[in-house]
């Protein structure tokens, strides 16, 4: 992430980008990865967050690497984050490894329809490990909540894992849009806390908010 009002975050050898010096239409930029096996719904992730949309019908599979931007606002700072979503089958894996490396965050995301996929997230952190910043923001994520049906992932299973690896937790649907946004937005506040804290503000942890924003929503859904 850049620090610099305005500025974008750069791949080697680019320039930066540069919005118009009196009315930058964002405060920093951070980059978002989107891991897992393929047909976990990395693309449908981001295309419902960013367009609020569900790609049903033919799955067609991410072919190398895509990103997107959107900027979000959190606590009166507009955050850009540049959304890069890689290609889950293992051919592509070597083009998605030189993208690790100026990733602030990683969302990895499994299918809870598919024990495969889960069983895979230990080798996708072992990855991470070895390609990505030491100090890179992870989510797990359980995404096709809403194939309650197909279920062969309790959500119980994801969340000992997620806090075996000291990583928040969520489950998801691109389908229904169910925690999308609300994993985005956990990014986006984590990263405005490291990009420098203000005078006063109070420390934050991804992991405690999106603890007290699951509550919060499950709370609100019997009202
Ligand atoms: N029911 C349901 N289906 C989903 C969801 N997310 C994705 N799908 C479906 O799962 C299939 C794969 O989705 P993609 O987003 O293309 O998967 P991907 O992880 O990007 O796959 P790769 O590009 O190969 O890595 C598609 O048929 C989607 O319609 C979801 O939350 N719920």
């Amino acid at each position: 992430m850049t620090g610099t009002p305005g500025a974008a975050a750069t791949r080697d050898g680019e320039a930066p980008e540069r919005s118009p010096p009196c009315s930058p239409s964002f405060d920093f930029t951070g980059k978002v990865m989107l891991l897992g096996d393929s047909g976990v719904g990395k693309t449908c992730f981001l295309i419902r967050f960013k367009d609020g949309a569900f790609l049903s019908g033919t799955f067609i599979a991410t072919v190398g690497i895509d990103f997107r931007n959107k900027v979000v606002t959190v606590d009166g700072m507009r955050v850009k984050l540049q959304i890069w979503d890689t290609a889950g089958q293992e051919r592509f894996r070597s083009v998605t490894h030189a993208y690790y490396r100026d990733a602030q965050a990683l969302l990895l995301l499994y299918d809870i329809t598919n024990k495969s996929s889960f069983d895979s997230i230990r080798a996708w952190l072992t990855e991470i490990h070895e390609y990505a910043q030491r100090d890179v923001v992870i989510m797990l994520l359980g995404n096709k909540a809403d194939m309650s049906s197909e279920r062969v992932i309790h959500s119980k299973d994801g969340e000992t894992l997620a806090r075996e690896y000291g990583v928040p937790f969520l489950e998801t649907s691109a389908k229904t849009g169910m925690n999308v946004e609300l994993a985005f937005l956990a990014i986006a506040k984590e990263l405005k806390y490291r990009a420098g804290q203000q005078a006063n503000e109070p420390s934050f942890q991804i992991r405690d908010y999106v603890e007290s924003q699951k509550k919060r929503s499950s709370c609100c859904s019997f009202m």
